[in-house]
């Protein structure tokens, strides 16, 4: 970085410090948590995340017509990256987080995160696995790089640009780039797309799910798409039926996620992970070092585990909460029902992305299992949202049926309008 900006690694108090000092709508919660504010963006922005085709990836990765990865070209990244790095120069101090990526140690990658937010180098000391002090001085070259600018725009007059956002990852420079959002998620789920791709050459399968092994060593996954928005109707969700202590709302209701990081953190059984993890012959290991909950209407009695992990070190986004007592309004969907969280989901009726969060070390959950591995795996389960009522609550699949279903994507949610 350039000479005048200074950088460096902060602890978890250094980076409240700084949050509450020079980033608007900082402030700790009665429970010790720093509630933080994402700005316009509360979500991801899938559209305007590009992936750079040169030679390589343009016969390694699927593109064209139904694929999710939308191309830029590698001229188009240099201009990005340059926009990115001049911006976090301009700052007098940027953060740097130098951590791992997988529990595995033979397969583990080392990520640089650069960014211009303490609250965004909390998130990512939260999700990343934490290196040891001696770690950190003998790190190296890491593996990949973020240079997250996300308070800073793209050009919308750049070639690809179609709007102020971009989230760019050039896997032959081993870089991400993060113009126009600030949602902390994007870095997580950046690092996720380069896991996806760097894994299966080593024959390893990455996966979207949560994992928790019973005390016998019985490990299971829970598939289910994120992300997403749904209008579910009372008693139509598989996923109710699997945890029926848990009720949706009665009415029909928009919402994000299929339950992963709920149906994983379970009082009786040790939770390896919330949400990516690969699968080796070594059996499973967790990518991230920490879990990122939804915390729409979340409560002691439903979820206490998830509850409990708000506390000191733990990232808030998005949430509100009383001025004077501190306490959060878990029900208040305020900030992420924006305008611009309508505009994301197409002006669907009282549709609001209800997606405030909570990102938290795993070790914040009292019956994690560290380090975050396990054996293969004995069950899998893929957590519908069919809000036709077609799926039966609850189906034991064939193999067959279960590739089926899998590869169709029908852990997505369907939905109705
Ligand atoms: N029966 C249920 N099973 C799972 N989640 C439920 C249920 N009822 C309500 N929920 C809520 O749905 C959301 C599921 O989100 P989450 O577990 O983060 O999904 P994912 O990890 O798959 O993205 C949470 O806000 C949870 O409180
Ligand atoms: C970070 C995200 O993923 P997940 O819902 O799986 O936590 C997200 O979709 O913003």
């Amino acid at each position: 970085m350039h000479n005048n900006t200074s950088s460096g690694h902060y602890n978890d108090a250094e980076l409240y410090e700084q949050a509450i000092r020079y980033e608007k709508g900082s402030f700790i919660t009665s429970t010790g948590a720093l509630a933080t504010l994402s700005g316009a963006k509360t979500g991801r922005s899938p559209r305007d995340k590009r992936i750079v085709n040169d030679e390589t990836t343009a016969e390694e990765l699927w593109w064209g017509k139904g694929s999710p990865n939308i191309e830029m070209d590698e001229q188009t990244f240099m201009v990005n990256r340059e926009r990115a790095v001049d911006y976090l120069n301009s700052l007098d101090k940027v953060f740097v987080n130098d951590q791992f990526l997988n529990w595995d140690p033979e397969h583990q990658i080392k990520v640089r995160i650069v960014s211009a937010r303490a609250y965004h180098s909390l998130f990512m000391h939260n999700m990343c696995i934490r290196p040891t002090a001696e770690e950190v001085e003998t790190f190296g070259t890491p593996d990949f790089t973020i240079y997250n600018a996300g308070q800073f725009p793209c050009n919308r007059y750049t070639h690809y640009m179609t709007s102020s956002t971009s989230i760019d990852i050039n896997l032959a420079r081993k870089e991400m780039v993060i113009l126009g959002t600030q949602y902390a998620g994007e870095m997580k789920k950046g690092l996720f797309s380069l896991m996806h791709y760097l894994m299966p050459k080593r024959q390893i399968l990455s996966l979207h799910s949560g994992c928790n092994m019973g005390k016998d060593g019985d490990v299971a996954l829970f598939f289910g798409l994120s992300g997403k928005i749904g209008l579910v109707k009372h008693g139509a969700a598989t996923c109710l039926l699997l945890l029926p202590e848990l009720s949706f709302p009665r009415s029909v209701h928009c919402f994000l996620g299929t339950g992963k990081t709920t149906l994983s953190t379970d009082r009786n059984r040790l939770l390896i992970g919330d949400d990516e993890h690969c699968w080796s012959e070594n059996g499973i290991s967790n990518i991230e070092g920490g879990c990122y909950a939804k915390c729409i209407d979340l409560s002691m009695e439903k979820e206490p585990d998830i509850w409990n992990a708000i506390k000191f070190g733990t990232v808030l986004e998005n949430v509100v909460f009383d001025e004077h007592t501190r306490e959060v309004d878990y029900s208040d969907k305020s900030v992420t029902g924006s305008l611009h969280a309508r505009k994301l989901f197409d002006g669907i009726a009282g549709a609001a992305a209800e997606n405030t969060r909570a990102a938290y070390p795993i070790e914040y959950i009292p019956n994690a299992k560290l380090p975050c591995v396990g054996p293969h795996p004995k069950n899998v389960i893929l957590l519908a949202c069919d809000a036709f009522g077609v799926l039966p609550p609850v189906s034991k699949l064939t193999l067959p049926q279960t590739m089926y279903h899998f590869i169709s994507g029908y852990t997505a949610l369907v939905r109705t309008l």
